[in-house]
């Protein structure tokens, strides 16, 4: 059984003159346990649409998410979500962010220490855990807001552009940890990112949307192991394969449009 199916969800927004906008139509998706896929397509194409409906915080226009069978319906504990900008309560500290959800749902003190050590290590925020969000970079702010989902232990993690604020050697390095953090969890990723390289270097199937309407215009297996060469030509081959596919909008265009991507 998928972790997630993606069956047939449609939505349709009214925007403020009350005309429709159809951001999704008839995306159907199967994500397997454990495995890491990312979402690309061409801005405002329905992204964030799609992992807002997954997450429960949006409700489609039609169709259905499924986690381990069960019908989504709201948010939940199972389905954790990292956004860009990793909202941490600026009044509590790493320690005390991290340790927020747990304490909500009323997870005793003795087995919150065990979770808040484990995944403050794993987040490289060891040294870190009394500073407050004012007091860290923007890396170790996403860093605390990973932390806080892994501590949640969720089923899925569901990643909306979380290394899109911060610069490209901290982004470099937050890829690679979180590299590290999925081998070491084996947790279900759905990650939305605009980085065709971000993507390819991250996933096990890179899934690419069209333009609004949005239906899956073609997905991308990465036959590579999870720990891959940034400059693999595999990776690079397919990269450029994604971007030519991205500008054409599904629509066929000649072989040479684009010269040797
Ligand atoms: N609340 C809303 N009301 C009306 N239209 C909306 C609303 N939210 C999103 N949209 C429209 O739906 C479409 C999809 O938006 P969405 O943010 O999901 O795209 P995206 O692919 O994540 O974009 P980006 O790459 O720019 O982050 C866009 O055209 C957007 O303007």
């Amino acid at each position: 059984m998928p972790a997630i199916s993606i069956k047939n969800i449609n939505k349709t927004y009214i925007d403020q003159d009350g005309n429709e906008v159809q951001a999704l139509h008839d995306i159907n998706l199967d994500v397997a346990e454990g495995e890491f896929v990312c979402i690309v397509g061409p801005s405002g194409c329905g992204k964030s649409t799609l992992l807002e409906i997954v997450a429960g915080l949006l409700d489609a226009t039609g169709g259905e998410v499924m986690l381990d069978g069960q019908p989504v319906r709201g948010t939940s504990r199972d389905i954790g979500v990292v956004f860009q900008d990793a909202s941490l309560f600026p009044w509590r500290t790493v320690r005390k962010n991290v340790a927020f959800g747990l304490e909500i749902a009323g997870v005793p003190k003795e087995g919150r220490e065990e979770r808040l050590k484990r995944y403050i290590s794993m987040v490289s925020l060891n040294g870190f855990e009394n500073k407050y969000p004012a007091q860290l970079s923007g890396g170790m702010r996403q860093r605390a807001g990973i932390a806080r989902t892994l501590a949640m232990n969720p089923k899925v993690i569901l990643m909306d552009e979380p290394f899109s604020a911060v610069d490209h050697l901290t982004k470099c390095t937050l890829q690679e940890e979180l590299i590290n953090i999925r081998q070491a969890e084996n947790k279900t990723v759905l990650f939305v990112t605009h980085d065709i390289n971000e993507a390819v270097f991250l996933a096990d199937r890179v899934v690419l949307l069209s333009p609004r309407p949005s239906t899956i215009q073609k997905i991308y297996e990465i036959p590579l192991e999870q720990k891959r060469g940034r400059n693999d030509p595999l990776l690079l081959k397919i990269a450029a394969e994604i971007a030519k596919d991205i500008n054409s909008g599904g629509q066929d265009i000649p072989n040479n449009y684009w010269g040797n991507l």
